[in-house]
């Protein structure tokens, strides 16, 4: 199948008897298991890579985090591009499909088990679920870095080929401060640099047990969403460093959540990519910053 994304690698589908299903808006998911949409984002989609399969035809993902923010746009581009999605996520009037705390290895196992029974089968698992509270510490890591290491386990006893899953891709959102320090939050720093060494060492268990899964991980900067609003309060006893965390956004600049949505897209269909981190900055007007793979020492040969 040939695909390319908005940066060059984007599906190619045929136009005839071609159905996108798209999510603009959350609630039009609702029913997205029987409603079948032609939009003309589709269309304008179409008409621009207007020759292939859709990359993800036929592939059943599973987002945790879903309902707003990163999670929602990496929901949409998955349903764009031709896949089933199931959302997890938690919270008062945010619940869609499955209510699922990613705290709670009950609630992950029945939100996989209803996907996978719905869906036949789980190929795709976006653990994105995340929150920012240095003053919350111990929820963060619980959230953050458990909730992942959960949500991955959980994940293999579906798609381990060794225990009759059919393979696929994790894509874990981490954060550019799992690769460098934010200084004005050391445990959400701590607990990102976690999610990085954990998706590695998980793409090199599963190259060398066999599970056919690969591994990747999200490095996005700040993003536009809620959970990058009322900074001075989410920084519990490093709100002295605001300023300075006020510098690097003005340095890095912010991204929307549908280019960190394009380079999600990338990890999941790109078949080459596994243990693979994936820095997602803002371009400068003078072509600076944009999407790279983190290189790192290797000691081992
Ligand atoms: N916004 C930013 O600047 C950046 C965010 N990230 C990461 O991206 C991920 C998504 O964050 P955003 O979309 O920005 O946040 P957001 O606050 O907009 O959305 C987070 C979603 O996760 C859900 N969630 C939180 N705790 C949960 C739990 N225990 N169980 C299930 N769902 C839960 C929320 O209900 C919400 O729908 C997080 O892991 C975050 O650390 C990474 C880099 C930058
Ligand atoms: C406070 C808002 C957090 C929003 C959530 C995120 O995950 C955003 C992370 C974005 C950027 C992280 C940047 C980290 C940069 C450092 O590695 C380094 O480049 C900055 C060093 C600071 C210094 O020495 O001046």
């Amino acid at each position: 199948m040939l695909y390319q994304t908005p940066s060059g690698k984007v599906p190619l589908p045929t136009k005839q008897g071609h159905i996108f299903f798209t999510c603009t808006d959350i609630e039009c998911c609702r029913d997205w298991r029987t409603t079948e949409i032609r939009d003309p984002t589709a269309e304008v989609l179409l008409s621009q890579y207007p020759t292939a399969e859709m990359a993800l035809n036929g592939k059943n993902a599973v987002v945790t985090g879903a309902v707003m923010g990163i999670g929602k746009a990496i929901t949409e581009i998955l349903l764009q591009n031709g896949a089933k999605v199931a959302l997890l996520d938690y919270g008062e009037d945010k619940v869609f499909f499955m209510n699922c705390d990613v705290e709670s290895e009950e609630d992950i196992k029945a939100g996989l088990k209803k996907a996978a029974e719905t869906f036949g089968g789980i190929d795709i698992l976006c653990n994105n679920a995340g929150i920012l509270n240095e003053g919350l510490w111990e929820k963060m890591v619980s959230i953050n870095l458990m909730g992942i290491i959960k949500g991955s386990y959980l994940a293999l006893e579906h798609m381990n080929k060794l225990t009759g899953g059919r393979g696929g891709v994790i894509v874990n959102t981490a954060s550019m401060a799992g690769i460098g320090p934010l200084p004005s939050c050391p445990v959400y720093t701590a607990v990102k640099h976690g999610v990085v060494g954990f998706t590695r060492a998980m793409a090199a268990a599963s190259t060398l047990s066999g599970y056919g899964i690969r591994f990747n991980v999200l490095c996005p900067a700040f993003v536009q969403t809620d959970l990058f609003s009322n900074i001075p309060k989410k920084l519990g006893r490093f709100s002295e460093l605001c300023l300075e965390t006020q510098q690097l956004v003005e340095h890095f600049g912010v991204l929307d959540v549908s280019e960190v949505a394009e380079a999600l897209l990338e990890l999941v269909t790109d078949e080459t990519k596994n243990g693979q981190v994936l820095l997602v900055l803002p371009t400068d007007e003078d072509g600076k910053g944009g999407n790279s793979y983190i290189s790192f020492p290797t000691y081992v040969q």
